[in-house]
């Protein structure tokens, strides 16, 4: 288990984390999210002792990392996966660890077994792909067979089987029993290995839940709807309360409303439907919602030549209620709304 309380982390006048409290428990995937820069491979420093906190505390199974007698045993992680001599092999490299850490010698064939590296293990590591040193990684925090093990961005830049590779052996060492704290900022696959999540933005814990719970509170299902009458049903559905945004010029995400109600009420006044659809709400959806204001870091909107200004949401919805002035509207949509003069309908 890894227990932080009001950890803090400052560069000079930065504040990488800000009195962060959050529990990692074993038997389960946490995946830590957050934005660039918004202090996660700080924390994984500093629960390494890598780094040293100003204020507060992070622990491993109840000891700072600095007590534990044989840490390798006790904590497995990889930070950076090239941090390896390159003229050493993969099989030196991992048993000048073991010997450091009092581990026998077979453990090294065991965990190159595991990776799946047993073939290339005497070669030096500088040839290695990038998969090939994420999993010469990987064995290095196996090594100890420990019952926590961080991984810092694991995926980055491995190929769809590596990646099935990886998120398949996270979810075998979590049913095991282990502790397993994985960050990343690649959602769709988080929502794929993660069971919880601790979520960071600024060096602030924005929220520590289960990742249903996080989608649930986060983001909101709707219904796609297309049809040859965009405009009219549309101004129809938003007269029955339901919230209705136009989705590119093809098609409209409708809220709170059942696929059913909204197929019956377009029945009712003879409008044709093409796609009826109910959409859940992706990881992706409910982090850039509760991230958007924690983002330090936007790339520029292509086209318009300017930045996103930090604290602006880099993601807005594609249109709320009415299209905004000067868009154009979908085929079908009544003139009055065209200019956007009667969009209150649609609000
Ligand atoms: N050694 C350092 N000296 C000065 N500032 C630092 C240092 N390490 C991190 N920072 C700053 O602290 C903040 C948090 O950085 P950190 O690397 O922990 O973020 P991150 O969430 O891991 O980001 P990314 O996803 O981009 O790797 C950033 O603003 C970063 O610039």
């Amino acid at each position: 288990m890894i227990h932080a309380r009001g950890l803090t982390k400052h560069y000079g006048p930065k504040v990488a984390v800000d009195h962060a409290d959050f529990t990692v428990r074993p038997g389960r995937v946490t995946g830590f999210l957050g934005p660039n820069g918004a202090g996660k491979s700080t924390t994984m420093r500093l629960i390494l002792g890598l780094d040293h906190a100003n204020e507060g505390d992070v622990t491993v199974n109840g000891k700072h990392y600095r007590q534990l007698g044989a840490p390798l045993c006790e904590v497995g992680a990889l930070l950076e996966a090239k941090a390896v001599h390159g003229g050493r092999s993969a099989y030196n490299h991992l048993l000048c660890l073991a010997k450091s850490n009092g581990i026998p010698r077979r453990r090294v064939d065991e965990v190159l077994g595991l990776v799946g590296l047993e073939k290339v293990a005497k070669k030096p590591s500088r040839g290695f792909s990038l998969g090939m040193g994420q999993r010469l990684g990987i064995a290095g925090a196996l090594l100890g067979d420990p019952g926590v093990l961080m991984f810092d961005e694991p995926v980055n830049g491995l190929d769809p089987e590596g990646i099935l590779w990886i998120r398949n052996l996270m979810k075998k060492l979590a049913a095991e029993g282990r502790t397993i704290f994985v960050s990343s900022h690649l959602m769709s696959e988080m929502a794929l290995t993660a069971d919880h999540l601790v979520v960071i933005g600024r060096g602030r814990i924005l929220a520590e839940t289960s990742t249903r719970e996080f989608i649930a509170a986060n983001a909101t299902s709707h219904v796609k709807v297309r049809s040859p009458q965009l405009g009219e049903l549309g101004s129809l559905l938003s007269r029955h309360g339901w919230r209705v945004e136009l989705e590119g010029d093809q098609s409209l995400r409708v809220f709170g409303a059942r696929t059913a109600e909204i197929g019956d009420t377009a029945a009712d006044h003879g409008l044709r439907l093409h796609e009826l659809s109910p959409v859940q709400p992706s990881l992706e959806e409910a982090f850039m919602r509760l991230t958007g204001d924690a983002v330090e870091y936007h790339a520029g909107i292509p086209g318009n030549g300017t930045g996103t200004a930090a604290g602006e949401r880099p993601e807005a919805p594609a249109a709320v209620g009415p299209p905004p002035p000067g868009s154009r509207p979908p085929e079908g949509m009544p003139s009055e709304s065209r200019d956007g003069q009667r969009g209150g309908d649609w609000s």
